[in-house]
């Protein structure tokens, strides 16, 4: 396809860098598969309204929404043909008219701790920059002295928050920070012992369900392996009814042919915790949502109130 012949396939991105880094990876890995020309892929820059509001958590300005909702609207009115997304930071629940049509080859899973080395090196006390329950959670849960502060805005703002001494530490994860080449900021933590968040390190890839065009072209540069794990852990949150302000993390490996899946559910001030594992392949997820059903009825009330259950 070329842009003489055909409409430039037009991508929905947020402006953040990050946000930039990601879709012009998908913009070439479709001009790639296709031997498009350059300019048969065109980002649209959309403002989320998740990019304007910057000093409250997301859970208490209407959560993850504010980063889909305005890219959505331009995908359902026909002004972009996709729209490139952090998996981690779409909904669960997703309009009915909406596809999640590819994801990139999932990168590094692990978060990285900025400020200290280990989590064992936090001076007593030390104050951990975050505005990710899950986070929060699972630091408080491993060093219950240290207390939370309240950090949004993008990795460069984390950054300098930290700089200026408004924590002691900050987390971050891998897969953005090695996007922006900032590969020499802090040290990964292993993802056994600090389980990531559901979708970290994913770019998803959405149309419209009847765009059979965008989905065949999209189609091209699906990671399989990525999609399934992917489509994994949006059911276990959804068996869960988790959402942005729920203390979930989850590590899904390959285990021989099969999947392996270890998940741990938190109360936000991180003294419970509650762990499950299970096998499964992908064309049955009905483990993973057992193990959510099985999480959520042994967990203690401090746990489950932050978890609506699975839809009804
Ligand atoms: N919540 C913001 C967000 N959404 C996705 C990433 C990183 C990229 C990824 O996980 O693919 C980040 C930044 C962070 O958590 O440090």
């Amino acid at each position: 396809m070329t842009a003489s012949t055909e409409q430039p396939f037009r991508l929905g991105t947020r402006r953040s860098p990050l946000a930039l880094v990601q879709a012009n990876a998908a913009r070439d890995a479709l001009i790639a598969a296709h031997g498009w020309d350059p300019d048969a892929v065109e980002l649209v820059e959309v403002v989320a309204s998740g990019d304007r509001i910057k000093d409250r958590p997301l859970a208490e300005i209407g959560g993850k929404a504010l980063w889909t909702k305005e890219l959505d609207a331009q995908l359902l009115a026909g002004e972009i043909d996709a729209a490139v997304h952090s998996a981690k930071d779409v909904e669960t629940l997703r309009p009915d008219a909406i596809h999640i049509a590819a994801t990139l080859e999932r990168a590094d899973v692990r978060d990285v701790l900025v400020g200290v080395s280990t989590i064992a090196a936090l001076p007593q006390g030390a104050r951990i920059g975050t505005s990710a329950p899950r986070r929060a959670a699972q630091m408080l849960h491993a060093r219950p002295d240290c207390s939370v502060v309240t950090f949004r805005g993008n990795v460069a703002t984390r950054l300098a928050r930290l700089a200026a001494g408004e924590a002691d530490a900050t987390l971050l994860a891998a897969a953005g920070l090695a996007r922006l080449g900032e590969t020499h900021v802090g040290t990964p933590l292993a993802s056994e012992d600090f389980l990531p968040a559901p979708a970290q390190g994913i770019i998803a890839i959405e149309c419209r369900r009847d765009d059979e065009r965008a989905r065949t072209a999209l189609a091209a540069i699906d990671h399989r392996a990525t999609h399934e794990q992917l489509l994994a852990e949006r059911a276990f949150l959804e068996g869960l009814g988790g959402s942005c302000s729920s203390p979930i993390a989850v590590l899904t490996t390959r285990d021989g042919d099969a999947w392996h899946m270890r998940a741990a559910i938190f109360s936000p001030d991180g003294a419970l915790r509650r762990d499950g594992e299970t096998q499964f392949s992908a064309d049955d997820l009905e483990p993973v949502r057992a193990m959510a059903r099985s999480l959520l009825n042994d967990a203690p009330e401090a746990i489950a109130a932050h978890f609506d259950g699975p839809p009804v």
